[in-house]
């Protein structure tokens, strides 16, 4: 199987063989052109021979179009994840026509009926969900520390911060501190809070910036990389199987 995962900054791509497990895996960043990135990965692709293609994508009608064109020159068999507010593993009462497909995946692929879990996504947005017992609570949205940086960034006269790394949140001396600081305050900040008001739920994180992130979280967390996979694999193992 080739799952891909189109995210707002990167494509993610797992080859799997016949028992799942992974033979081959990368992330790349698209620059808003997936269809063209794909191209180039098509030799790679055709020498492991898929059977099926599955997708995860929050790049919009426009961009699956390309990409769609791109696959079907293929000649696997290859579909999008729609998301299913009413799907057997997990129920959720937020707004479907909205809620983003890799959220709901990553969700998905981590969902356990047993547990209240808090699953974190850390890529171009950053996303805060609650799950109790299989029953999705609803969110939280940020803007990734790139995103909030660049905001500061073309939204300010002075701050002309575009690079730097993001390893604190103490206060800040300088104005390459203070920016750097008070982005990543305001995302632990706010997850620090949100398992504040929920105790007994399970952290879990995921996405290119979880690592950075989670460091400075003051709650055990579990880091799973492979969430949005996992959340693929099972989608499409339940529609095989109704
Ligand atoms: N300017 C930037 N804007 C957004 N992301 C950036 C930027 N520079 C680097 N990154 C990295 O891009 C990665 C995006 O993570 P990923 O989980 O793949 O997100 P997405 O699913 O949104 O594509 C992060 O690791 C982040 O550190
Ligand atoms: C919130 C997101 C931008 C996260 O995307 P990502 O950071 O993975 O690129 C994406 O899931 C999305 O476009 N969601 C639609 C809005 C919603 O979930 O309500
Ligand atoms: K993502």
């Amino acid at each position: 199987m080739l799952w891909l995962d189109l995210g707002n900054t990167r494509l993610k791509y797992w080859l799997t063989d016949d028992i799942g497990q992974i033979v081959s895996h990368d992330a790349k960043q698209h620059l808003q052109a997936p269809a063209e990135l794909l191209m180039g990965l098509t030799d790679r692709f055709e020498r492991y021979a898929p059977d099926f293609i599955g997708i995860s994508s929050v790049l919009g009608d426009a961009l699956n179009a390309q990409v769609s064109e791109t696959l079907s020159r293929l000649n696997i068999p290859f579909e999008f994840v729609h998301v299913d507010a009413a799907h057997a593993l997990m129920k959720s009462a937020y707004n479907d026509q909205q809620l983003g497909c890799d959220r709901w995946l990553q969700m998905l692929g981590a969902v356990d009926k047993k547990k209240r879990q808090c699953v974190i996504g850390c890529g171009t947005a950053v996303t805060i969900d609650l799950i109790d017992h299989a029953e999705h609570l609803g969110g939280y949205i940020f803007p990734s520390i790139y995103l909030q940086r660049e905001s500061l960034f073309s939204g300010t006269k002075q701050i002309t911060i575009s690079n730097g790394t993001f390893d604190s949140v103490s206060q800040g001396m300088t104005t390459q501190d203070a920016v750097h600081r008070g982005i990543l305050l305001s995302i632990v900040g706010a997850i620090n809070e949100i398992s504040r008001r929920h105790p007994n739920f399970e952290v879990i994180m995921t996405g290119g910036d979880a690592a950075t992130i989670s460091q400075h979280v003051n709650r055990p967390v579990r880091l799973r990389d492979d969430l949005l996979l996992n959340g693929l694999a099972r989608y499409f193992d339940y529609r095989n199987k109704s």
